[in-house]
């Protein structure tokens, strides 16, 4: 499907009413969504250019309080939030936060129990060779109903004074637009400076962010109809009943923003700016060395994105910084250059190139996400001759990296945790180089502070000076993690939030589907999603995410036989074979990757226009960065998830995002006959590995698991949607582990 006009044009009623023509019945509801979702325009005006600012809750001076402090803390239930308003003022109002009521529902509880092969085995020793670990998740939904009390939400409009901001910063200078943020540092003639009182004379070049303002969608439909892939996509919405609660959380943002008067003095919106992830800013406006320029132009970047425009400045005063921005919106320069420029402006070190120390270190939950990093690092470098970067991951020899580090010096190491767990452990004179890191980053900050990382990132953090600077940047960071990174950031730390609280987190050209349908028509719809995709767009380029690796390693099997032209990547494959395949995708037009979460983070594939994902995600957090795969660098791109009925409580953590049902897509009886061959040539083997590996990770949901015996149920009706007329035996031993021994359906052997 071809971006942009075709999905601005699919959006008109007239297209809407051929597709769906029940949709009158529903116009006053239709009304209802359609002013939530101008709202929502709106308010990414100030989103993007708003500025959260949060007195830190103070160093955890012992780190070994981490572990206490993430189970025992609860958020707060006010928030201060000043919002810009009519004629320009903006007022400051306590919010009350649902705490303990609609977003709390299904994701305030660990996921335990169940092993399972998914792909979460570089935080828990897959990495080191471990199969089928215990996984233990922390879901975090609660986090975004639950505010801090400490946390100060400025978000004026543009082109409006807003009063008690320009009090708080007290400054003069004609920089009227007042969103961005309190801090110094390099930048020298962007507003900002006017703001903080430090103009150097520039001419304070007015920042212009608007509302994209296109008004899309009005009406929502109750109806089967299904048309094509094309139509789902580009159709309007649809409700049903199982939406009301949706439709009752609408209401009472409407409301709410009533009541602050902004509605009708929102400023109007610019079609196609609302979103641009580039600032106005140019990097050269900073002050950063002429080498990082010279890489930074040779790289093709010339404007900062929002969120380096909005963290550079503070990162290169030396502060600690947490930062949240969306997918695809360039985080990874924003804390890569100032890290290089922290080198820069280090003294000498004598040549000892054995011990040199490691003056920047960089973790990143996955394999494939650091040696992204490091490639993005060697870009950034490429005109300093004396700074290099090194990568660390798992699934390399560890005697390989030992060599490598010891033959080429470097500054900069990117590491999976667990690996530089091993290098601490094994590798002489590390320990005493990481001794001498100046800057420690953890990106993907709040994968890297959950349950399944926290114990190494805290044995690292032991192993850094405490007298560093530190970066946590994430597109996902909820409330929960605010609490525990004071465990890695100073008492005097800055949160740069570019993305307002709740509402779209995730970029808003995505246009979002879920379709609910039986286990057993799964196959065949997203066969049928895939071919109408192909079909409509030649250069597609599309993500299908599944549950565990065995189960993507099923999928992809089966979309072969199909004849697409597919690729795998998961952590059951060995990591010369994920290097090759994630190279290829992200040169490749015209392929689908099926994949499990080894993808979900970070990984920046250009242009994909679909991402798929099948059955529900491990939380609210994984949804969005797997969704951020497309829509990046502010392009279009769509996303759908594909549950079961039974899924569909997923729904209710992510229901601040603007995503909307489809209707199941009608498949033709050939294509269901074409999918039931296929799965008949499908190995048993093959099949046994993905119902284990899908049993283990549903026994892992605790909405799932509380009932055994559902499970098992549910379990069969997957197994059956392979084409196995009996459930695969599963051994005693991993019954135990799941806890699921006597339960009556299953078969052991
Ligand atoms: N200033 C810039 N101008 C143009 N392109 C940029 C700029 N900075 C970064 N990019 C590009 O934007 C893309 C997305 O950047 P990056 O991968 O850092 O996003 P991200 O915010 O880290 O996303 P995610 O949350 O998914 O990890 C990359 O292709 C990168 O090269």
């Amino acid at each position: 499907m071809k971006p942009g006009p075709l999905v601005r044009r699919s959006r008109a009623i007239p297209v809407i009413s051929r597709i769906f023509p029940h949709k009158f019945k529903y116009q006053s509801l239709g009304s209802l969504k359609f002013e939530k979702r101008l709202l929502q325009e709106q308010f990414n005006i100030r989103k993007i250019w708003g500025l959260e600012l949060r007195a830190s809750n103070g160093l955890v001076k012992d780190e070994a309080e981490l572990g206490d402090r993430v189970g025992g803390l609860q958020g707060n239930s006010d928030n201060d939030e000043v919002i810009g308003s009519e004629n320009g003022k903006c007022s400051i109002r306590k919010r009350c936060r649902k705490s303990g009521k609609k977003g709390e529902l299904d994701n305030t509880g660990k996921q335990g129990g169940g092993s399972y092969t998914s792909d979460w085995e570089e935080k828990t020793g897959r990495d080191r060779g471990g199969d089928g670990d215990e996984m233990k998740r922390e879901r975090n939904g609660v986090a975004q109903r639950q505010g801090n009390s400490d946390k100060v939400e400025v978000a004026c409009s543009e082109n409006r004074k807003c009063k008690s901001e320009k009090k708080r910063r007290k400054r003069g200078g004609k920089g009227e637009f007042d969103n961005m943020s309190k801090r110094g540092g390099g930048c020298n003639t962007s507003d900002r400076k006017e703001k903080n009182g430090r103009d150097t004379g520039g001419d304070g070049e007015k920042m212009k962010k608007d509302g994209n303002g296109v008004v899309q969608r009005d009406a929502m439909v109750k109806d089967d109809g299904y048309t094509g892939f094309k139509e789902l996509m580009d159709g309007d919405e649809v409700v049903d009943d199982d939406e009301g609660m949706e439709e009752e959380v609408m209401v009472e943002e409407h409301i709410d923003i009533l009541e602050k008067g902004s509605v009708a003095q929102l400023p109007p919106s610019s079609p196609g700016r609302s979103d641009s992830y580039l600032s106005d800013s140019r990097f050269d406006q900073c002050s950063i060395s002429p080498w990082s320029l010279k890489g930074i132009k040779d790289a093709g970047y010339e404007k900062m994105t929002v969120v380096q425009e909005a963290t550079l400045p503070v990162i290169l005063k030396g502060k600690d910084v947490l930062a949240k921005a969306k997918t695809g919106s360039g985080k990874t320069v924003a804390f890569l250059l100032p890290a290089i420029e922290a080198i820069v402006k280090s003294p000498p070190i004598a040549h000892d190139q054995k011990h040199s120390p490691i003056l920047v270190l960089i973790l990143c939950p996955t394999r494939e996400l650091a040696s992204q990093v490091a490639a993005e690092a060697s870009k950034l470098l490429k005109y300093h001759p004396s700074i290099a970067a090194q990568v660390v991951i798992g699934g390399i020899k560890v005697a390989q990296e030992q060599t490598r580090m010891r033959k080429n010096p470097f500054q900069i190491l990117v590491a999976t945790p667990g690996r530089l767990i091993d290098h601490l452990q094994h590798t002489a004179g590390f320990a005493s180089r990481l001794t001498g890191v100046q800057v420690l980053i953890l990106d993907e900050a709040d994968r890297l502070l959950d349950m399944g990382f926290r114990k190494d990132i805290e044995k690292i953090i032991s192993a850094v000076p405490k007298q560093r600077q530190t970066l946590l940047f994430s597109a996902t960071i909820p409330h929960e993690v605010h609490k525990i990174c004071d465990v890695a950031l100073k008492r005097d730390h800055e949160f740069i939030n570019t993305v307002q609280e709740g509402l779209e987190e995730t970029n808003s050209q995505v246009r979002q589907m879920h379709i609910a349908a039986p286990l057993g028509n799964h196959f065949s719809l997203l066969y049928t999603l895939l071919k109408e995709h192909i079909k409509d767009d030649a250069n597609y380029k599309v993500l299908v995410f599944c549950t565990t690796a065995m189960v993507t390693k099923f999928v992809a099997d089966l979309l072969m036989k199909l004849n697409l032209n597919v690729r795998e990547i998961h952590s059951r494959k060995p990591q010369s074979y994920r290097n090759r395949i994630s190279d290829e995708f992200r040169k490749s037009k015209g392929l689908v990757l099926v994949t499990s979460d080894v993808s979900a983070r970070g990984v920046d594939y250009p242009d994909v226009t679909l991402v798929v994902q099948i059955g529900v995600p491990a939380d609210r957090q994984q949804y969005i960065h797997r969704l951020g795969r497309t829509g990046r660098k502010g392009k279009e791109g769509q996303g759908i998830l594909l549950l079961a009925p039974w899924e569909v409580f997923f729904l209710s953590s992510i229901k601040e995002l603007p995503i909307t049902k489809a209707p199941e897509p009608i498949v033709d009886p050939d294509t269901r006959k074409q999918v039931e061959r296929a799965l008949s040539h499908i190995g048993a083997k093959i099949k046994a590995t993905a119902y284990g590996a899908w049993l283990g990770y549903y026994n892992s949901n605790k909405d799932v698991r509380r009932d055994k015996h559902r499970l098992v149920m549910l379990a069969n009706e997957f197994s059956r949607s392979m084409g196995l007329d009996n459930p695969p035996a599963i051994s005693k031993k991993n019954l135990r582990k799941m806890g699921l021994q006597n339960i009556p359906g299953l078969r052991s052997e």
